[in-house]
């Protein structure tokens, strides 16, 4: 079943996957020790890297024209044609050259978006256990080659396509047939005629190991391998909107109506007021052009960009651009502990033998039964110490610490004699919380299990050296361990006699007792701290954790969670809990410490918190952790320890691991919600003194001559407003961020609150101040109601430089209005007048801009304006600092009602 598609000089067609194993090893001149380093490195450049090209690199050009296909450049096109047929032939250009500036700059920053999220697979290299040079290494997956021996188990992603040689796993082939069951494959398996997916040996690249552990040659890499041929097929995947930018994209289409029926109405008016059908079309249009929101939308998509590669650089890599908005609203964290809110690294303390009682895990080197636990333990584990075949040491920290224990007791013994004396192994189950395996020792067959200390207690008939068992006497040595806050571990053994046992049942009866392991796992640094921010801005946080319950509550309760004594709920209380009673337990305000709790616990607990209303951010590292991951509203993945099922399930991963992250994304995700608010305020503020103008003339019926022309609107909206809009898109983040309670989950990024501040403060006033410059502007050349202002007209020149103060005007208020929309609540001076430079840089800009627009005589020609002379100037100072002190007082009344509103309520 060789396959024919690729061209016949590329080396990997040769191979055939499901010839004999000796034939394949020979064919890939490999062995089951590896390849050596040098090896690997000669063939990643004879066969390529191990990576899925994307076809089609030359997509911008696409990509560019889509710009001129989106709506509003079609409606802005039509306003264009509108323009040119009414004679109007400098506005059809203008906003022709509207259209063609918003086209480049919404292109250029969606795709510095676009970058910028394509960086983030740098932060998360895939990588892959591989034999090199005879010993186990992690080796990054682009970089595996035809011939790698494979390691691969429970929760790794595989990496490329490849036969199995050793073990049995479970595979998630969903990547490539849709399937979600897994399916069961082997080492040894016979081949069958049929679709090679369907092969019992073969593993593919892109598909899931669910269980198990194997061993495998790597037969294909690259686009080579099945996924590759898929991928060569399909083009990449476009992805959704975010919440927020649909949000946005509605009210863009909201506003652009009402500015084409305020456009449409006021063409009557225009025509009223004396204008012929030209004029009266351009002032419609002028409307339309100076409402209708153009950059909104990828301005918006960039910030959040800029967030997404914000967060990567703390520690937790966004994998969805909605993301960054949920975590801002997020108001409960279910966190698990180990590894989360404690450093995940271990070391055993005390050992509980059943002769001694409790003593401590040092200084014990010549207590038989001490070695005896410590050995057992050491025997039933999987992972490996650095050094020990491994360059950087394998496995759970659990069982490195069981190793370390053994080792420092002079009991421990090679990965390599440790496996070369077993049997079976049942490996760890985390719903009944133990593993066994069957190891061969001085030539009798052993069961080792060792679990949570009730789980297996629960398989055992005898204590060692002791009749009979005393479970009270050992509850009350795991309380007090629990009570330290220390993890429990119990080992027990049976000799075999007979064959080796083939399932768990057969294996875990009647076991004796050998002990108790206590480790420390002591909470990270920086934890209660971050808990402390949780809690002062206004989440919960409930730990589900696999652990003893006791033990997770001292823990909890050293970081801050839950009080002085947080409320436990044992996985078994919760499973015989009723989908109500769940939903009433989470919806109290208490955190709760969910103990012994099992995957399926995790998705209930998240299903009942987003029942009642929550926004749920849920960590888990698992396989079995992915539904839950999937169904939290931000699935957050480890990305050192966790598995890499997990972290495709999750939305965040953490590089970190570190609960603190956790925070630190929620106050970065707040911070681009309040800066995409801060921008659209300052965006929207300007229409006011925009339309006005166009009001005054309408409604004075020509009497008072249009105070700004549909030229000047369009170098406001897009040439003076363009940089400072962005540049509060980068604001720092407000004092009162993380202490103000989580953003309704409902509430859009555009409320009434925005509008008034917007429209009606800020706008308003700006209005004021700038028709205000007009009209005194012409009063002081002694125009009258009435006088003829047109081109050839005393009064001309006055009328040129009255519009040129509208003009002025309108950017100095957008000066003050750019300084009020740095902050919502707090005032200027909590934040300091340049703690963001690129505002100021952007406010210098503009002033340069307006300046060129002002004095250079080309510019005057076409935009219509007139130098304006020191006295104006000096009118149009003060401008800024009163849109902004007003602003100013709104904010500081603002914070005195809301001071006040607490103690009125209490
Ligand atoms: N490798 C292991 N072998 C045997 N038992 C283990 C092993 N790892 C953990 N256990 C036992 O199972 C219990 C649950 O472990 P699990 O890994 O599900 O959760 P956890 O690591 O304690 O907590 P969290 O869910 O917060 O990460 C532990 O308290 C311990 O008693």
């Amino acid at each position: 079943m060789a396959r024919t598609t690729y061209p016949a000089d590329d080396p990997q067609t040769a191979i055939d996957e499901q010839e004999p194993l000796t034939a394949l090893f020979r064919d890939l001149r490999t062995s089951p020790a590896g390849l050596g380093g040098r090896e690997a490195a000669r063939r990643l450049i004879v066969y390529g890297p191990n990576e899925l090209v994307r076809r089609g690199g030359r997509r911008w050009p696409r990509e560019l024209l889509n710009q001129f296909t989106q709506p509003l450049a079609v409606l802005l096109f039509v306003a264009a044609a509108l323009a040119w047929f009414s004679g109007n032939a400098p506005l059809a250009v203008a906003v022709v050259a509207v259209i063609l500036l918003n086209a480049a700059f919404a292109f250029m920053q969606e795709m510095q978006a676009e970058k910028a999220v394509e960086a983030l697979a740098a932060y998360l290299p895939a990588t892959a256990r591989a034999i090199r040079d005879g010993i186990e290494r992690t080796v990054v997956a682009r970089e595996l080659v035809p011939g790698d021996i494979l390691l691969v188990a429970e929760g790794d992603r595989v990496c490329a396509d490849a036969r199995l040689i050793d073990g049995a796993v479970a595979i998630d082939l969903s990547a490539l047939n849709g399937e979600s069951a897994p399916v069961a494959r082997a080492a040894g398996a016979a081949a069958q005629p049929g679709p090679l997916l369907e092969a019992q040996d073969l593993l593919f690249s892109g598909t899931a190991c669910t269980a198990g552990a194997a061993t495998a040659v790597v037969t294909r890499t690259g686009m080579h391998s099945e996924i590759g041929r898929i991928a060569a097929l399909s083009q990449r995947v476009r992805t959704e909107p975010s919440p927020l930018e649909r949000q946005i994209s509605r009210a863009t289409w909201i506003i652009a109506a009402v500015a084409v029926l305020v456009g449409a109405a006021f063409l009557p008016l225009g025509l009223l007021a004396g204008l012929g059908w030209a004029a009266a079309v351009s002032f419609a249009i002028g409307l339309i052009v100076a409402n209708v929101p153009e950059g909104l939308l990828p301005t918006i998509t960039l910030a959040l960009a800029v967030g997404v590669r914000e967060l990567a650089r703390r520690g937790a890599v966004v994998k969805r651009l909605s993301a960054v908005e949920t975590l801002g609203s997020t108001t409960v964290i279910c966190t698990d502990k180990t590894g989360t809110l404690t450093e995940n690294r271990m070391r055993a303390v005390r050992l509980w033998l059943p002769g001694a009682g409790d003593v401590p895990a040092t200084g014990v080197a010549a207590d038989p039964d001490a070695l005896a636990l410590a050995a057992a333990a050491a025997a039933c584990s999987t992972a490996r110490l650095p050094g020990d075949g491994a360059a950087e040491g394998s496995g759970d920290p659990t069982e490195l610490a069981l190793l370390r224990l053994a080792a420092d007791l002079g009991t421990g013994v090679s990965g390599r004699e440790r496996d070369a004396a077993r049997a079976a192994v049942f490996a760890f189950d985390a719903r009944i919380k133990r593993m066994s395996t069957v190891d061969r020792v001085n030539g009798v067959a052993v069961v080792h299990t060792k679990g949570a200390p009730e789980s297996v207690l629960a398989c055992c008939t005898a204590m060692a050296g002791t009749t009979g068992l005393d479970g009270a006497q050992l509850t009350a040595a795991m309380d007090r361990y629990a009570a330290a806050g220390l993890r429990v571990l119990a080992v027990a053994q049976r000799p075999v006699d007979g064959p080796i046992p083939t399932g768990r049942e057969t294996a875990e009866t009647e076991l004796t007792l050998l002990g108790l392991i206590a480790m420390v796992d002591p909470p990270r640094d920086g934890v209660a701290d971050a808990v402390t921010a949780a809690h002062g801005a206004g989440m919960r946080i409930h730990v589900i954790t696999g652990d003893y319950g006791p033990t997770a509550a001292e823990i909890a309760r050293r970081v801050g969670i839950g009080g002085a004594a947080p409320r436990i709920v044992a996985g078994a209380d919760l499973d015989r809990m009723s989908e109500q009673e769940l939903d009433d337990l989470v919806a109290g305000t208490d955190e709760i410490v969910f103990a012994r709790s099992s995957p399926e616990a995790k998705l209930r607990i998240c299903e009942a918190l987003r029942a009642g209303g929550e926004i749920v951010a849920m960590t888990g590292d698992g396989v079995n952790d992915a539904p839950a991951l999937r169904h939290a509203d931000i699935g957050v993945a480890m990305g050192r320890s966790g598995t890499d099922v997990a972290r495709e399930a999750a939305t965040m991963v953490l590089t970190d691991d570190n609960f603190t992250t956790i925070v630190r994304a929620v106050d970065a995700g707040r911070r681009v919600f309040d800066n995409v608010r801060k921008f659209v305020l300052y965006i929207f503020a300007h229409a006011v003194p925009e339309v006005v103008p166009f009001l005054i003339y309408a409604l004075s019926g020509g009497l008072i001559p249009l105070p700004l022309t549909v030229l000047q609107i369009l170098a406001i909206d897009l040439g003076t407003e363009t940089l400072p809009a962005l540049a509060l898109g980068r604001e720092p983040a407000e004092p009162g961020l993380m202490t103000r309670p989580p953003r309704p989950p409902g509430a859009g990024v555009i409320d009434r609150r925005l509008l008034a501040r917007a429209w009606g403060l800020l706008g308003v006033t700006s209005a004021v101040l700038v028709m205000g410059a007009f009209l005194l502007t012409l009063w002081q050349a002694g125009w009258r109601p009435g006088d003829p202002t047109g081109p050839g007209s005393p009064l001309h020149h006055a009328y040129l430089q009255a519009t040129t103060m509208t003009f002025a005007g309108i950017v100095a208020c957008q000066v003050g209005t750019a300084i009020a929309a740095r902050t919502d609540r707090a005032s200027l001076r909590a934040i300091g007048l340049f703690s963001n430079r690129l505002l100021i840089y952007g406010i210098i800009f503009e002033l340069a801009f307006t300046a060129a627009l002002i004095y250079a005589p080309p510019l005057q020609t076409v935009f219509g304006t007139a130098a304006l002379p020191p006295q104006q100037l000096a009118l149009l100072l003060p401008f800024p600092f009163i849109v902004w002190g007003i602003d100013e007082l709104a904010r500081w009344i603002r914070r005195r009602q809301t001071d006040q509103t607490p103690s009125a309520v209490s």
